[in-house]
This record gives structure tokens, C-alpha cells and sequence, in this order.
């Protein structure tokens, strides 16, 4: 499949695409996190790719939302689900559902969430998803003590690339390879012709080094996994919480994270912490050392008599106030004694091993001396044993920790998709029960259930808690008026069957006990307008309507008091030469109207007519029938109260009133 054949990815993001290490499996996997990963893509647009990747294969280049209020409801829908949420990106991941008017889209999607309302929203399995995030790729680690080399320019531009972390080195001949050995701890030659090559130094010829990145530069894992420690935890979490089935062994997770330091160093190990402790301390043990001999010493030299011989004082007298000769020969044994100690104190503060204490003893034992003196070249011989021996331990067990959590790379991968991909599941469920919701049938355009048909259906949209929200059945199949008493709950039905269409195309479930639902091509609501319109916008939303009534077929008009618009006259024929237009298509439409009974005289065919019934006025409050009456002419608010009066008041006025409606 070609990038640029996905609805809204054009040659910039496709570019951007190839980035990935498999764009087309990528993008096609819907994963919002991974897509995000090309360089330039944050999660909201990758949600837009992941949309339009699965629009392309089903074939789907319909818009559903046809109207502003439309897409309004679908994000009050969106949103209701997202509240629901606890990772960024569930979130994110929930926008590529969207309402579509094709059977397997809808089919995908209803499959996905018929699995998710099976879930159980478990408190403890949503603390834990508070730690996950999608896996990051931590900034290239520079490693110095290790250098790759070549002699061919092609190899040398294809390390640089596979390998940013380590420098690239040209080399002709082994001569050079050898100068390189000095510089750097590790050399890795990368041409077979270098095969037996005998140079002094850690130097290994691995032409396949390139294609064994775990190997060449453990580093790269360690820092993977060592910036992503806590995420990797929270999602063992997750999956220990929930009982989902395991993609990585989790005990040898922990395990090896155990191992890792954030630094991408390795810890735990006795032997390098005691390498390095003893590089660290060198200084200031042969200092010790030192203070050690010197206070044996002056111990022996204040508890003894020294007999001076006059040649001897005379030449001490001469040459300044040299002991040194002295010390050789009249306190000789307790020299070596403070040596031996000073040699003792630093084998045991290092804590040297028997080879390493052979070359600390060269540290202490030069020409006899008071105060003792260090060689500082034996030190610094110890000290260069010491470090390489560390940094070899290290390279040892960074290479061997970077292998087992190479075996763990993809495998976590998985475990933390499938945390990721749990926290949508859960909100499906979550939205699902707090909404009592129930799955619909979904149903083709041509069959006999055509419009819609909602059930005990509660609009969470609703300006009251949803506790207090009463069901509602309505169905329509065709164009139909919906008349009803002011505040009677006549937009409100319009938001449900907006939003109950709009979730079902999406796939989701529905607030209500039953709904079957035809597969529009398109919805098209509209909102009250705010007061009558000017001209000029008057004749756009004119324009509006006949554009509409041009367009396709299978389409769901919801409008709400059209009338509003201009002088209710005029009002009244403009919305009946559009349901009539809209009847001729069979098209399913609700329009909301106080002039049901002026739309119905207007129009030359039987408009179908539906009230929300007010029950009566008790204490001035209107009693509400909230699911509207087929076939039935609401009467309104004013007629009610001309009703009430007339049966209150002994006068024929409110009588004669009541008989004008
Ligand atoms: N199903 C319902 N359950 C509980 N309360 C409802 C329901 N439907 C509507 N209401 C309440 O009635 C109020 C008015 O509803 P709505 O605006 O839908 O009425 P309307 O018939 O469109 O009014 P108007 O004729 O003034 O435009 C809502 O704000 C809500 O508080």
C-alpha cells in the first residue's frame, strides 16, 4: 500500500512515515502511540492517520457528519468516552472511532467493543494503567571507550548510520588499527580482510557487528530499557491486575530491570562494585597507607636508641638531614615491618585480589624513607589494572544483561500495547455501565427497518444528573414533525437520536434499553438558530436546505425550529416544501416545530406529525409525557394554560379562546 493513498496523509507525512520501521503495518495497526513515533506526528494527528488508514480499507470516503451540531455530538459522544480514560493514550486511540456508513467498519468496531463491555472495570487494574505510557526511545547514548573501523567508505556511511552511538574510524592497515587500540578500550573492525589480524589491545574483527546491534553497542537496549523502567513496571502491573495474558515473562522483567541502573549502567554486581570502589579510593588509600607506615615507624624510632657514629653525624651534618641511610641500616626491620603494614592496609582497604595486591606492593618499598613515599608510577599502573579491569567487567556484564533484554524487546512492546489498549477497552465498558447502554442493530438502508427505532433510550447529555433522566421510545422512518409543549423535551430527543446514531455508526454501544438504527449516509442536524436570520444569512441557510435535499440518498435530517429563522408565515412553507423534498427521497427526518399545524396546511402531502404531550399544568408546572405520541398534534404551551383559565374562571372569554386552537 502506498503512504499517500490514505485520506489525509500527504508526501511531508509520508515521508515522515517511512521513518517507521514498518509504516504500512504501523499505520494499519491503528497504534496512536507507535504511528506518533515518526518524527513530526503527535498523537492527535496519528489518531487522523490511524482514522484514514481505516477508512482506506474499507472503502469508506463517506462523511457522516454533515452539520456542525452533528460533529458537536460526535465529540460530546467522543468525550463522554474519553472522560473515561486513565492513559493520554486511550484518549487519543478513542478518536479513531468515528461514525462510518460502511457495514464492516461498523462490523470492526462492534466486534472490538463487544469484547470491551465484557471487561470488568476493575479500580485496582486503573491505578495501575496511571503509570503507563507508550514506550519512548531515549536520546542516543554516546559511548567513548569503543570505536567501530573500516577501510571501505560504503561500510563506514552504513555504521554511521546503524550505529550513532560509537565514532567510525578509517583504517588502511593494521598499523592503524593498533593506534586505534590505543585510544579506545574496544576496537571492532568491520572488514572480513582484517581476519587474524595480531595487534596489541581489545581488538575484535566482527563483520556482522552491524547487524548485531545487542552485541556492538549494548548500551542502546540498556538505555531503552532503563528510561522506560517505570512505564514497563505499571504495564507488569496492569497485566498482573487484570489477569491479561502475558506477552513477556514478567519475572524475568523484573529481574533484569532489577539489574539496571537509570543510567543504563549495570548494579548488583559485588565484583565491579568492589572494581570501582577500589579505582575511586586508590588516592586516598595509599594516603592511609602511607600514615599507617609512618606512625609504625615513629613508634620504632621513638622506643629505640641510636648510636650515631661520628663520621656518620658528620655526614648527616654535611649533606643536609638525611635519615634515609640510617633508616636502612639501623632500624631495617622495622621498616619492612611499617612497609608491610602500609602494603597490608591498602590490599584490605581495595579489597584486592591476590594478583592485584602483588602489584599494590610495588606501590611501597623504594630507597627507605621517613615519612614513607608511594611509587606514584606503581600507582598509576595499579590504577590503570584496576580500571580496565572494571570496565571489562562492565563491557561483560552490560553485554550479558543487554541479551536477556533483547529477548524481552518485542515482547514488551506487546505488554505495553496491550495495557494501553486495555485502558480504551475499560472506558468502552465504564461508558457502557454508567450509561446503561445496550448494543444496537445496526441496519442496512434498504431494509424493511429503515429510520430509526430507540427504546428506553436516556440522553446523558442532558442537563440534569442521569439518574433523573427519563427513558424515551421514538421511532421514525420517514420525514416526520415533532411538535410538543416549550421545555416539553423536544431537543433533547433530537440530541439522543443524534448521539444514538452517531454511537452506533461508531460502533459503540447505546444509552438505551433496545435500538435498531439504519445506516445513514449522512446526518445532517441542525441546531435552533439564535433569532431570525438577515438576509443575507436567510438566503444561506436557504441554500442550506436545497443543496440537501439534492444530496444523496440514505440520509438523517434532524432540525430544530426551523421557523426561527424568519416570520412564521413564510416559516411555515419553506419547511414544508422541504419535507415534502425530503419525503419524495425517503430520507428519515425529525423537524421540530411550534408550527406543526401551518407546516401540515402548507404541504401538498400527509405530513406525518408527533407531539411530546404535556399530561396537564400542576401548580403551574407542566407535567410531561417526555416520549413523543405517534401521530399526534401536541397541543401548546398556550393552549394549556387558555385551558386552565377557562376552566378556572366563570367567563366565556377564555372559552371563546380555547375554541381559536
Ligand atoms: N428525558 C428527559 N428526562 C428528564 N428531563 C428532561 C428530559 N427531556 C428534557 N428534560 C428537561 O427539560 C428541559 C427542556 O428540554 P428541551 O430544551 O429539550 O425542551 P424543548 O421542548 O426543546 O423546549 P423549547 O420548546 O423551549 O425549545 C431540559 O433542559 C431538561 O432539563
Amino acid at each position: 500500500m502506498e503512504l499517500e493513498a490514505i485520506p489525509g496523509v500527504g508526501a511531508k507525512t509520508a515521508a515522515a512515515l517511512r521513518e517507521l520501521d514498518d509504516p504500512v503495518a504501523t499505520v494499519e495497526s491503528g497504534d496512536v502511540a507507535a504511528i506518533a513515533r515518526a518524527p513530526g506526528v503527535n498523537e492527535a494527528r496519528a489518531a487522523r492517520i490511524a482514522r484514514g488508514a481505516i477508512r482506506r480499507r474499507h472503502g469508506d470516503d463517506g462523511r457522516v457528519l454533515a452539520t456542525d451540531r452533528a460533529r458537536e455530538v460526535y465529540r460530546e459522544a467522543i468525550d463522554l468516552l474519553r472522560e473515561r480514560t486513565v492513559t493520554g493514550y486511550a484518549a487519543k486511540r478513542l478518536e479513531t472511532f468515528y461514525p462510518s456508513a460502511s457495514a464492516s467498519r461498523i462490523g470492526e468496531a462492534q466486534s472490538f467493543v463487544e469484547s470491551a463491555v465484557e471487561r470488568d472495570p476493575d479500580p485496582a487494574v486503573r491505578e495501575a494503567l496511571a503509570g503507563v505510557e507508550p514506550l519512548t526511545d531515549p536520546p542516543t547514548v554516546r559511548v567513548r571507550d569503543r570505536c567501530l573501523a573500516t577501510a571501505d567508505a560504503e561500510t563506514l556511511a552504513r555504521a554511521e548510520s546503524a550505529v550513532p552511538e560509537l565514532s567510525v574510524e578509517t583504517v588502511e592497515d593494521a598499523r592503524d588499527v593498533s593506534e586505534l587500540a590505543r585510544s579506545y578500550a574496544t576496537v571492532i573492525v568491520l572488514d572480513e580482510a582484517f581476519a587474524g589480524l595480531d595487534v596489541e589491545g581489545d581488538v575484535h574483527v566482527r563483520p556482522n557487528a552491524l547487524d548485531e546491534p545487542a552485541e556492538t553497542v549494548p548500551e542502546r537496549l540498556l538505555a531503552f530499557f532503563a528510561a522506560n523502567r517505570e512505564r514497563l513496571e505499571a504495564a507488569a502491573a496492569v497485566h498482573g491486575a487484570a489477569g491479561l495474558s502475558r506477552a513477556a515473562d514478567l519475572d524475568r522483567l523484573r529481574d533484569a530491570l532489577a539489574r539496571l541502573d537509570d543510567d543504563g549502567t549495570v548494579v548488583g554486581d559485588e565484583e565491579l562494585e568492589r572494581l570501582t570502589a577500589a579505582v575511586d579510593d586508590l588516592d586516598a588509600a595509599v594516603s592511609t597507607a602511607e600514615s599507617v607506615a609512618d606512625d609504625r615507624l615513629r613508634e620504632a624510632i621513638r622506643e629505640r636508641d641510636v648510636t650515631i657514629e661520628g663520621t656518620d653525624f658528620l655526614s648527616l651534618v654535611e649533606q643536609g638531614a638525611r635519615v634515609d641511610s640510617l633508616l636502612d641500616r639501623e632500624l631495617a626491620d622495622e621498616y619492612d615491618e611499617a612497609i608491610d603494614r602500609a602494603r597490608e592496609h591498602l590490599a584490605d582497604a581495595l579489597r584486592l585480589e591476590p594478583e592485584e595486591a602483588e602489584l599494590a606492593d610495588r606501590v611501597f618499598g623504594g630507597d627507605p624513607s621517613f615519612p614513607v613515599e608511594h611509587d606514584e608510577s606503581a600507582v598509576s599502573r595499579l590504577r590503570t589494572e584496576l580500571s580496565a579491569a572494571r570496565d571489562r567487567r562492565a563491557a561483560r556484564l552490560k553485554a550479558e544483561l543487554a541479551s536477556d533484554l533483547g529477548d524481552l524487546r518485542e515482547p514488551v512492546e506487546e505488554l505495553v500495547r496491550d495495557a494501553l489498549e486495555l485502558d480504551v477497552e475499560l472506558a468502552v465498558a465504564r461508558f457502557a455501565r454508567d450509561f446503561d447502554c445496550v448494543m444496537p442493530e445496526v441496519v442496512a438502508p434498504d431494509s424493511s427497518d429503515s429510520g430509526f427505532r430507540i427504546e428506553g433510550g436516556r440522553s446523558p447529555l442532558l442537563d440534569v444528573g442521569f439518574e433523573d433522566v427519563e427513558p424515551i421510545d421514538y421511532a421514525v422512518s420517514g420525514a416526520t414533525l415533532l411538535s410538543g409543549v416549550n421545555s416539553g423535551g423536544k431537543t433533547s430527543t433530537l440530541d439522543l437520536v443524534a448521539l444514538v446514531v452517531v454511537l452506533a455508526q461508531m460502533g459503540m454501544p447505546v444509552p438505551a434499553e433496545s435500538a435498531t438504527v439504519e445506516r445513514f449516509e449522512e446526518v445532517h442536524y441542525y441546531a435552533k438558530s439564535q433569532g431570525t436570520l438577515d438576509a443575507g444569512a436567510f438566503e444561506a441557510t436557504l441554500r442550506d436546505f436545497g443543496d440537501l435535499v439534492e444530496g444523496a440518498d440514505g440520509r438523517l435530517v434532524l432540525v430544530d425550529e426551523l421557523e426561527s429563522i424568519t416570520e412564521p408565515g413564510a416559516s411555515a412553507k419553506i419547511i414544508a416544501g422541504i419535507l415534502e423534498a425530503l419525503d419524495e427521497q425517503d430520507a428519515t427526518g425529525v423537524f421540530v416545530s411550534h408550527l406543526a399545524r401551518e407546516i401540515r396546511d402548507a404541504a401538498d402531502f400527509e405530513v406525518a406529525v408527533d407531539g411530546i404531550e404535556a399530561a396537564g399544568l400542576v401548580d403551574g408546572e407542566l407535567r410531561v409525557n417526555r416520549s413523543p405520541r405517534k401521530g399526534h398534534l401536541a397541543r401548546s404551551t398556550p393552549e394549556l394554560i387558555v385551558e386552565k383559565l377557562a376552566g378556572d374562571r366563570d367567563t366565556d372569554f377564555y372559552g371563546d379562546l380555547l375554541e381559536k386552537f
